[in-house]
């Protein structure tokens, strides 16, 4: 230990009881694993800011894992019919959704000069090609086949992708159990394709607005729609903050995943994943 910097400092932690020899016990960095975590930053550019870009990214990837880990979680709560479990699951992927959200300030300290530096190294990858993005959008309900074929070059991936397009979404699933809970959900909206993107249906709506109408008699239905209604508003913020920062870095020019950039982007601003928890609103 550094007697200038600390004078004294070894005598206070071994006063404090803290463990300072790890030869033999597992240590912080050896649970979490951090020699890989920390050893996965490659830049491809001699530019500073790339290290900014890939732990930006990386950073989003590792929350996006929890968010699937807590969406799988709530899904399989809803459809065993416990609902207290799904609500605690649902409010951290939304506060998940919000963190991802305020991230977008620290990425927004890189202007365009500082970007173009980088961007010739990106080639033709794209946030466009995660996989774990796609997860959740299915999972969500927003699926599209075209979608899948990013992902065809890679068996693993595919699968995870695949196995939550074919899947109810949470939104189906969340319908089936109003349904047993006694609320008229058509048919039509119980057992379908579910592969294919969510449309919004009338009778959906009168199921949600008989929950609320009564929220005391549906009170928990009334607060799945609520956390359903929380978790969307926090992913279009997160849209809008992706489409203003590439805006803001790239102007128009065309995305490096083949998209029109910006047009693309707007054009997912309009997505909407729970449309009778929105509609209702006007009949209240
Ligand atoms: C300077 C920063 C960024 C720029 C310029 C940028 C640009 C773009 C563009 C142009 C697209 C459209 C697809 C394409 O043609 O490439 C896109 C899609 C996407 N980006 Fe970014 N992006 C940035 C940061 C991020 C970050 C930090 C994330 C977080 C993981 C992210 C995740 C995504 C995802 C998931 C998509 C697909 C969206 C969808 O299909 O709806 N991007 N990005
Ligand atoms: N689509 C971006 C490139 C990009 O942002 C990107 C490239 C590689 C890994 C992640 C990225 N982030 C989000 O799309 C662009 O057109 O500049």
């Amino acid at each position: 230990m550094n007697e200038a910097a600390a004078p004294g400092g070894e005598a206070i932690v071994r006063e404090e009881g803290a463990q300072l020899d790890f030869s033999k016990d597992m240590s912080y960095g050896d649970y979490l694993h951090l020699d890989q975590v920390l050893s996965a930053q490659h830049p491809l550019s001699p530019d500073h800011n790339e290290m900014l870009f890939i732990i930006q990214h990386q950073t989003s990837e590792l929350w996006m894992k929890l968010m699937l880990h807590e969406l799988h979680g709530a899904v399989t709560q809803v459809a065993a019919d416990q609902l207290p479990e799904a609500f605690k699951m649902l409010a951290r992927v939304s506060r998940i959704m919000e963190q991802l959200v305020h991230a977008w300030d620290v990425l927004g300290t890189m202007t365009p000069p500082e970007y173009s530096a980088i961007r010739p190294y990106l080639s033709n990858s794209s946030g466009f090609q995660s996989a774990q993005y796609r997860r959740i959008e299915f999972m969500l309900g927003n699926k599209n086949a075209a979608m899948l074929k990013p992902h065809a070059h890679r068996a693993d991936l595919l699968a995870g992708v695949q196995a939550a397009y074919e899947a109810p979404s949470l939104y189906d699933e969340v319908l089936r159990l109003m349904n047993r809970r006694g609320i008229a959900v058509p048919a039509s909206r119980l057992d379908r394709d579910w592969t294919q993107p969510y449309a919004a249906d009338d009778g959906v709506k009168a199921a949600w607005l008989e929950v609320y109408r009564d929220p005391k008699a549906h009170w928990d239905l009334y607060q799945m729609g609520e956390e359903l209604v929380d978790l969307e508003d926090a992913f279009r913020l997160w849209r809008f903050r992706h489409v203003t920062t590439v805006e803001r870095v790239i102007g128009f020019k065309r995305g490096t995943g083949g998209t029109g950039g910006v047009s693309y982007l707007r054009k997912m601003l309009d997505v909407v994943l729970f449309p009778e928890l929105w509609a209702l609103r006007t009949e209240l």
